[in-house]
């Protein structure tokens, strides 16, 4: 069983939760690459849903598959988001940004009555924090911002951690599709993801961090049973 077909066994669990008129959060990443190419083959099928992407990459794979789109201003509100994780906890918090997208992630995430993530179950953590926290910052006094960033993760029970700035694929800081510079707190582990989220948002140069908290109540996790792949329902107690 292979990964790909991991990812296409979590996104056509969600597929089962989309119907006809919803308006659909739609997410970045492989696993969302996955829903898209799935979601693409019900719309030439006759299915009418509308989405809002969470990316620039997600637009184009989106409009490749045929998928009606529109802006969030114009569908402010959206029935149900399907997107990957980096991590997921036993409470459904989750760590995201591998992608460079989560400010929009997040917006268009807390914009819709429903997030449910699909993933591999090798994202399934007991504590958060091994993956790189991405934090995407305003490069208007990177440094600064910086050194605040990591007071902020010092007070977080993280001190000492490294904090690299993301690169792009050429080797040049990476620009977020908001214009913003990211950066990975490598933490380990994050005892207090509240209190981390809270002090970071704290930091005037701190848009968004991937500590995605209280916004999933559903993960579909997927791993191989024997030849076949088997997707376990993960709830928000
Ligand atoms: O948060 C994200 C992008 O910003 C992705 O959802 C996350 O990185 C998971 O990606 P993949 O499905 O490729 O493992």
């Amino acid at each position: 069983m292979s990964a790909p077909d991991l990812r296409r066994a979590a996104a056509a669990r969600a597929l089962e939760l989309v119907e006809p008129g919803m308006r659909l959060g739609i997410g970045t990443g492989s696993t969302a690459a996955a829903f898209i190419a799935l979601l693409g083959d019900r719309v030439r099928a006759g299915l009418d849903v509308i989405g809002v992407p969470t990316s620039e990459a997600t637009r184009i794979a989106c409009e490749r598959e045929g998928i009606r789109l529109a802006t969030l201003d114009e569908l402010p509100e959206l029935d149900l988001t399907i997107d990957g994780a980096d991590e997921v906890d036993g409470r459904l918090r989750l760590i995201k940004g591998g992608g460079a997208a989560l400010l929009r992630e997040k917006i268009v995430a807390m914009a819709s009555r429903r997030m449910v993530v699909i993933a591999d179950a090798a994202k399934r953590v007991e504590t958060l924090g091994a993956f790189p926290l991405p934090i995407e910052v305003n490069a208007f006094g990177l440094g600064a911002t910086w050194r605040a960033v990591e007071r902020a993760l010092a007070e977080s029970g993280c001190a000492g951690k490294p904090l690299t700035r993301r690169l792009d694929a050429a080797g040049e800081p990476l620009v977020t599709d908001g214009g913003h510079a990211l950066l990975d707190a490598h933490l380990g582990a994050i005892p207090d993801p509240e209190g981390l989220s809270a002090r970071l948002w704290a930091v005037p140069g701190v848009v968004e961090h991937g500590l995605f908290l209280g916004i999933s109540d559903t993960a579909f996790l997927a791993e191989a049973s024997g030849s076949e792949a088997r997707v376990t329902v993960l709830s928000r107690p």
